[in-house]
């Protein structure tokens, strides 16, 4: 009996991803919580002949308890998406306290979930999360993923747009965060092997770490992308269940606190003692089983993007952190 909850249902991300969601044949039952809207969005979805139970909650009522409670599964797209000329990093001041609130109700009603972030800035909102759990006693970082599958869902539809082919063919190692130069794709990596033209790589590259910026523009200050993150954080939230199911080897890009998932050690030295960074993690019936690190082998170029990354990364990191345990607190 698998048990989700989407935090921020009524929203661009919300709405396709419960719809995703309540179809989907690993989900026995889904609790929406929103502060605005859930009756109808639940009304609507509960109509559709999916084995999913889907219930409704607005924050009224202990909703937020009656959301989370039982979970096994939690995903967070709640908070307010860019507008033209704004980086994710603008968003902090605003969704940090969403975020901070919202785990703070993981923490206390379903303490076991698997947590799923994606409301952005994902770099900070996910050591928020973190220190948030960890105050709680309740932190597991096996449980704990900010979702950056649209990076790599890009990086392959953008790998196709220059080589040619189907974007399905194509595998793309992204690490890194999820912001501009954080972004780090390792297109030496690209599974069937593939060369990409010297003369087209850094627009390549270019494009996959600000490949965010082309939809807000495409929407002009209605908002950022929302159906392909559904369908990307869809496809995450799939894995983790098929994991949980007891199929072996599943393996999905997260933004993840390296330290305390096997492997993960590896990682954290080769990236200069980072605590999080995102990178290939196999799933297992309980979360994250494993961390691949593709880093030995990348080449110079990527090298040399992988530095850029980690100076935003280290200060991305250190903003979330102090958020929830200012320093003069420490
Ligand atoms: N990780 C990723 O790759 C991506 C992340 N995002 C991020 O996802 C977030 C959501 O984006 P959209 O769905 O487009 O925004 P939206 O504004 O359409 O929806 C956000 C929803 O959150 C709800 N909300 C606000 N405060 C809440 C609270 N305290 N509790 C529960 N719900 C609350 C709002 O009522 C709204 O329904 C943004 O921060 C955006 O930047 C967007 C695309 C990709
Ligand atoms: O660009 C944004 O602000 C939303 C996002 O994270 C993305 O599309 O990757």
């Amino acid at each position: 009996m698998v048990k989700a909850a989407v935090l921020g249902a009524s929203g661009g991300i919300g709405q396709p991803l419960s719809l995703l969601l309540a179809i989907s044949p690993y989900v026995d039952e889904l609790r929406l919580y929103d502060i605005v809207n859930t009756p109808g969005v639940g009304a609507d979805l509960s109509h559709i002949n999916s084995k999913a139970k889907v219930t409704a909650y607005l924050p009224e009522g202990q909703g937020l308890e009656k959301a989370l409670t039982g979970a096994d599964i939690v995903v967070i797209p709640a908070g307010i998406p860019r507008k033209p000329g704004m980086t994710r990093d603008d968003l902090f001041k605003i969704n940090a306290g969403i975020v901070s609130d919202l785990v703070t109700g993981v923490a206390k009603f379903s303490p076991k979930a698997v947590i799923l972030i994606i409301s952005n800035p994902v770099n900070s909102t996910v050591p928020i999360a973190a220190e948030v759990l960890r105050k709680h006693e309740v932190f597991d970082a096996t449980k704990l993923f900010g979702i950056t599958s649209l990076d790599v869902a890009r990086a392959a539809t953008f790998v196709a747009d220059v080589v040619g082919g189907s974007p399905t063919h194509y595998k793309v190692p992204v690490v890194g965060g999820h912001s501009g130069e954080t972004i780090v794709p390792l297109l030496s990596q690209i599974t069937p092997k593939t060369e990409i033209p010297s003369d087209k790589l850094d627009a390549l590259v270019k494009r996959i770490q600000f490949g965010g910026d082309e939809v807000v523009k495409a929407k002009e200050g209605l908002g950022s992308a929302t159906l392909s993150m559904a369908y990307s954080g869809y496809k995450f939230a799939e894995s983790l269940l098929r994991a949980v199911n007891g199929e072996m080897g599943v393996v999905e890009p997260a933004y993840v606190h390296l330290e305390d998932i096997p492997g993960g050690k590896d990682v954290k030295d080769d990236v200069g003692g980072l605590d999080f960074f995102a990178v290939p993690v196999e799933l297992g019936p309980n979360g994250a089983v494993w961390v691949n690190n593709p880093l030995p082998r990348a080449n110079d170029y990527e090298k040399a993007l992988l530095e850029e990354a980690k100076k935003k990364l280290a200060e991305n990191i250190v903003k979330g952190i102090e958020f929830v345990t200012p320093t003069s607190k420490l």
